[in-house]
């Protein structure tokens, strides 16, 4: 793996056109001799009155390579802007990143002297007070740069939209309309900057761009800056941007050459196969063999980053507020975690994901930014920290899933490895399925070489381990049941599974996941949050973009279980089918595990008893029902078979409909009468229904339009011939009604769903736009 050291480029001063020198001034304050490629390469293009789209590796300088622009255009305007009118604009897919980018911005305006009022703009107030506020402080401090996202953008530039229904392409379709003064003038805007561009249509905010692109002077310039371009980026192009110029930076590898990668150069990234259940021990030794370090390890989804959080704090920084049972309980805890994982340095665990607070997720960024020295910190994360954010000197960036949307590895792994800096990224791949990942990434310019499996030995030393996982064979032949069992390989298999293991026993690994049992059985939060991420993770599995990769059908679900330490697998309907006698049932009575908090578990026994009481209630009542083990996931289970059956009842009744309609029509060779039924098919099952009043009303058409009596013929014969058909099946035979009455019963209901979505959408439109900047 390269460990090219990253070439800067010329001194600030070589640019040409020059830079002001109060820019100058701020670039060398901030102790930054030289330019990266990138700032190199876009600063002099952007200011040569040239529009840019610049795609560059993460941590390269993207930010000062459009903020320096910013301010130069700005200093060298002829005339001044007016209190409320704004000069640039930089649109952000999320607060934290608009918050990063507002940071740089301001700082450099106040080491370059420059008397620019920057403001940002997003989202996240409690309350509509607090946004009546800001706006007011906005209007007070007449910005000249404003830096945020792009909802509330649209609605500081364009106008709060009061009344009207916003279209995906940002035009506004209902008539009567109405959108609230706008809070500033872009009519004097210069510059408009979108960072992570790819990412802002990949969150929905097209609407948004558009409108603000058609409320800014077409004569302007625009940057659009990512480290990941997509495919739907040209259409924002054509609509945003003239003729930009193309800035790509091509990566120079250690000896020199010119390499195509998506990363820098600095950044070394392993993957490793690793069976699910052995991804904790994995994690825990890989921190173990560094010194105190700083981790960001990224998970799927929310629930899991809450679970994790929960676990690995209370594993790596055990308190007597989380550890039930006293000082003790505390010590024991701490004894029986040392063989299994032994630091000499305090660990601090945080968590961040979209799902929390704006408050705690600032106050996280901040304490993990400002980590004490000798403290190794763990960051626990969704993607909402995968993109720009400037967390200082991470060391390693861990993926215990590969993310959904293939792009966002790149970003994971760029929160690392940043200006020069060296870093590592580890991310685990599920062997016998998701090989194939390691390719696709490097089809992207993504290279990753294998890690090593980690092992500890008797003295507790971590150790390589020897793990054969190249054959191609022992690969496909893996299976939920291949890898850990050492002792059962030597009994024989049926055919499939005769294959070595490939991964040695590593009993440490089970100790350690008996010990999270062991923990979830005593803490009710931990317990439940488990379950919740495991089913979350295993939803979000589904969502992969790469389904190809990543099928559903071969996820490992039981291992997986096991690793998340769940003490019984939940029922859900992807466990259907599977062999889950690899999962050994933890014993216990799930209804005796205790919440931590004292109120919270009082008021839990409560519920409990009461529920109880009535359960006794209801079987005094009924005859006994089979006992169910977790009422919940049955009660889940027999909705989801009904939801079944209802589909299956509908579409059975829908083919019988079409078919009946079908044969009809094909009765029925008059055109004008086809053309009836066309417009109205239920016309055609009134008449097969033998329905007088709609007969009446076909006839009566037919009478009233004498200058078809062609029409009027056929009618009545069509009418008098199904009619005796009718009479004579009817006397046999009287199941239609039934039929006739769902048709009718369909139509009305569908009467009833248009109605409800005319109210629905309704109601969403009136939803502020302003405050959908939801990440994840
Ligand atoms: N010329 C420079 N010399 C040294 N360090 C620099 C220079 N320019 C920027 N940096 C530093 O590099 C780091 C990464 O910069 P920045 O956040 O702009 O990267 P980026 O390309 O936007 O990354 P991402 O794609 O992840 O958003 C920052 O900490 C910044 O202070």
């Amino acid at each position: 793996m390269t460990d090219a050291v990253p070439t800067f480029g010329r001194p600030w001063a070589a640019l040409q056109p020059p830079l002001s020198e109060a820019i100058l001034d701020a670039v060398s304050s901030l102790g930054f001799e030289k330019m990266t490629p990138v700032q190199e390469g876009t600063i002099p293009v952007f200011l040569g009155n040239s529009d840019v789209v610049v795609e560059a590796a993460t941590g390269s300088g993207k930010t000062l390579a459009f903020i320096i622009p910013v301010l130069e255009m700005l200093l060298r305007r002829n005339t001044q802007l007016g209190h409320s009118e704004v000069g640039a604009v930089i649109i952000s897919p999320t607060r934290e990143l608009a918050k990063q980018i507002f940071t740089v911005l301001e700082e450099v305006i106040k080491l370059s002297n420059l008397e620019f009022k920057p403001y940002l703009v997003v989202g996240g107030s409690t309350s509509a007070t607090n946004t009546a506020d800001e706006l007011t402080q906005m209007k007070e401090t007449g910005p000249d740069i404003l830096v945020g996202t792009p909802g509330r953008l649209e609605d500081t530039i364009c106008g709060r939209l009061k009344r009207g229904k916003k279209t995906k392409s940002g035009t506004i379709t209902a008539t009567g309309s109405v959108r609230g003064r706008p809070s500033v003038s872009a009519a004097k805007l210069e510059v408009l900057v979108l960072d992570e561009a790819d990412r802002l249509l990949d969150m929905g905010f097209e609407a948004s761009l558009t409108a603000i692109f058609s409320s800014i002077p077409k004569q302007r310039r625009t940057g659009l800056f990512s480290a990941t371009m997509s495919e739907g980026l040209g259409q924002l192009v054509r609509a945003g941007l003239r003729n930009p110029a193309r800035v790509q930076v091509k990566v120079a590898d250690r000896d020199g050459s010119i390499i195509e990668r998506r990363i820098p150069s600095t950044l070394s990234i392993n993957y490793l196969i690793c069976p699910p259940d052995r991804k904790l021990a994995q994690v825990l030794r890989y921190i173990q063999c560094n010194n105190a370090q700083k981790y960001i390890i990224y998970f799927s989804t929310c629930a899991a980053v809450d679970y994790f959080f929960r676990l690995l704090r209370r594993m790596l920084r055990p308190s007597a507020e989380l550890v039930p049972g006293g000082k003790q309980a505390l010590k024991q805890e701490r004894q029986r975690l040392k063989p299994l994982f032994n630091v000499s340095y305090p660990i601090s665990v945080h968590s961040l994901h979209g799902q929390m607070v704006q408050k705690k997720r600032q106050a996280t960024f901040e304490a993990f930014s400002e980590l004490p020295s000798g403290e190794a910190g763990i960051l626990l994360c969704t993607d909402v920290a995968s993109r720009g954010l400037d967390l200082p000197d991470v060391d390693c960036v861990i993926q215990w899933d590969p993310p959904t949307d293939p792009k966002s590895f790149a970003h994971r792994c760029g929160r690392t490895a940043r200006a020069g800096r060296s870093g590592k990224a580890l991310v685990f791949i599920n062997p016998g399925s998701e090989e194939a990942y390691i390719d696709f990434l490097m089809l992207r310019k993504i290279p990753m070489t294998a890690g090593s499996y980690l092992l500890q030995n008797k003295s507790g030393s971590i150790v390589e381990a020897d793990v054969d996982i190249e054959s191609d064979d022992e690969m496909s032949s893996l299976d939920e049941d291949d890898h850990s069992d050492n002792e059962e390989s030597t009994k024989p298999k049926p055919k499939k599974e005769q294959k070595l293991p490939k991964f040695p026993a590593d009993p440490e690994s089970d100790q350690l996941l008996d010990m999270v049992r062991d923990i979830a059985a005593g803490d009710r939060e931990i317990y439940e949050r488990g379950k919740l991420a495991f089913v979350s993770f295993v939803q979000s599995y589904m969502k992969h973009e790469a389904i190809y990769i990543f099928r559903a059908k071969e996820l490992p679900i039981v291992d997986i279980g096991r690793g998340y330490g769940l003490l019984h697998l939940p029922s859900m309907p992807e466990l259907r089918g599977r062999s889950l006698d690899k999962f050994k049932r933890y014993e216990i009575d799930t209804d005796t595990i205790p919440y931590l908090d004292a109120k919270r578990e009082e008021q839990r026994l409560v519920r409990l008893a009461a529920e109880k009481e009535a359960q006794m209630a209801r079987k005094e009542k009924k005859p006994q029902k089979k006992k169910n083990d977790e009422a919940w996931s049955n009660a889940k289970e027999e909705k989801e078979t009904a939801k079944q059956r209802k589909l299956k009842r509908i579409k059975k009744r829908d083919a019988k409909a079409s078919a009946e309609e079908a044969r009809l029509l094909k009765e029925i060779n008059d055109p004008k009468l086809l053309e009836m039924l066309a417009k109205d098919p239920l016309l055609a099952k009134r008449m097969l229904n033998r329905r007088e009043k709609s007969l009446k009303d076909m006839r009566d058409i037919a009478i009233s339009k004498p200058k078809l009596p062609q029409v009027r013929q056929s009618l009545e014969e069509i009418i008098d011939s199904e009619r005796q058909r009718r009479a004579q099946s009817h006397s046999s035979d009287d199941s239609s009604s039934s039929d006739e009455d769902d048709w009718e019963a369909i139509a009305r209901k569908e009467k009833i769903k248009a109605k409800l979505a005319a109210k629905n959408k309704k109601r969403k439109f009136t939803f502020d736009p302003g405050f959908s900047e939801g990440e994840d």
